[in-house]
């Protein structure tokens, strides 16, 4: 088994539009991923899409180096095309050739590949397989780039949001599928905007903010790099939050995650239980829902780039 990194990357900067008044998408990047499943999640405009670009060798860095299975994918496409699986965001498949002939074309390009007739039952694609490209639905696109970028049996595979927009039955064929990549010894790295299929999946995972790596590691290191829980409640929007965190202990935090829903995390125990809810009493605040949970990916997520996902 493989234990040196399938990919790494070092400080790698890379920019669009020319360096006067053009944009920086990756700021000075670190990610080593070693072998097994990589998450890397972030707000739009990260630069996750530029750092998978750069990885799979279709961007060529202004600086930094990167390496991926040992190898520069720019200098040493050649060597290394054969062995990873690319899934775009946006296809990349001729529109008007049908899917089963698109899927048998990629295999027969590959020494091993998987069983298509298997893989297009796997991933629902058995009724479509005569239709073109062009004509299946949006999300029988995506299962069929999907199936293209594993069907070679690559070594390691990049994933730009596999389930972006599927429906929860494909949603789950594919977290299936990637599973058993990862059964089969194939590393995956994957973008996602979904915390949940980040922490279904992933053995680690990288969050990117700005152009950074801001912090890695499994979603239970992560997650225990927070509170240990979290109380949440509802009620009205816009109630005074800095009352409420002099009320509490000073290592606890309280945030408005978004209008009317409250956070409170630090140390949750008894205690704060009752002083969060005195603190409503006394602002006459009735909370509709107070739970107290496990700090997720989430939080942490949050915390650390202090966005929404989507925002
Ligand atoms: N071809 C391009 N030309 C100019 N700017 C670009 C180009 N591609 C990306 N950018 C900019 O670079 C930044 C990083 O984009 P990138 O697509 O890498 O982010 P991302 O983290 O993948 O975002 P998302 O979650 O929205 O897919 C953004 O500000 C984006 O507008």
């Amino acid at each position: 088994m493989r234990t040196e990194p399938v990919v790494h990357v070092t400080d790698l900067v890379k920019r669009y539009g020319g360096s006067r008044g053009g944009k920086t998408a990756v700021d000075g990047l670190d990610l080593v991923a070693s072998p097994g499943i990589t998450a890397v999640l972030g707000p739009n405009g990260a630069g996750k899409t530029t750092t998978i670009e750069t990885c799979e060798g279709y961007r060529r860095p202004d600086s930094g180096t990167v390496r991926v299975l040992g190898l520069d994918p720019v200098t040493e496409a050649a060597a290394l095309r054969p062995r990873i699986g690319v899934m775009l965001q946006s296809g990349g498949v001729y529109s008007g050739a049908r899917a089963d002939e698109m899927l048998r074309h990629v295999a027969r390009l590959h020494a091993h590949p998987l069983d298509v007739d298997a893989l297009i039952e796997r991933l629902g694609l058995g009724s479509c397989g005569r239709t073109s490209y062009r004509r299946l639905s949006g999300g029988q696109q995506q299962r069929l780039a999907l199936a293209m970028a594993v069907v070679g049996r690559p070594e390691l595979v990049f994933l730009d949001e596999p389930t972006a927009g599927l429906d929860p039955q494909a949603r789950r064929a594919t977290w299936d599928l990637v599973r058993d990549l990862r059964a089969d010894g194939v590393s995956v790295i994957l973008t996602t905007h979904h915390m949940d299929e980040a922490e279904e999946l992933a053995d680690d995972v990288a969050i990117v903010d700005a152009g950074k790596v801001i912090a890695q590691g499994s979603p239970e290191q992560l997650c225990r790099g927070g509170a240990e829980n979290t109380l949440r409640f509802t009620g009205r929007p816009g109630l005074d939050v800095a009352s409420l965190l002099k009320a509490l202990p000073a290592d606890a935090a309280a945030a408005e995650l978004t209008p009317g829903s409250y956070r409170v995390s630090g140390k949750v125990d008894p205690q704060l239980l009752a002083t969060v809810t005195s603190w409503c009493a006394q602002h006459g605040v009735m909370p509709d829902r107070i739970s107290v949970e496990r700090h997720t990916l989430e939080d942490v997520f949050l915390e650390l780039t202090g966005r929404e996902l989507r925002g």
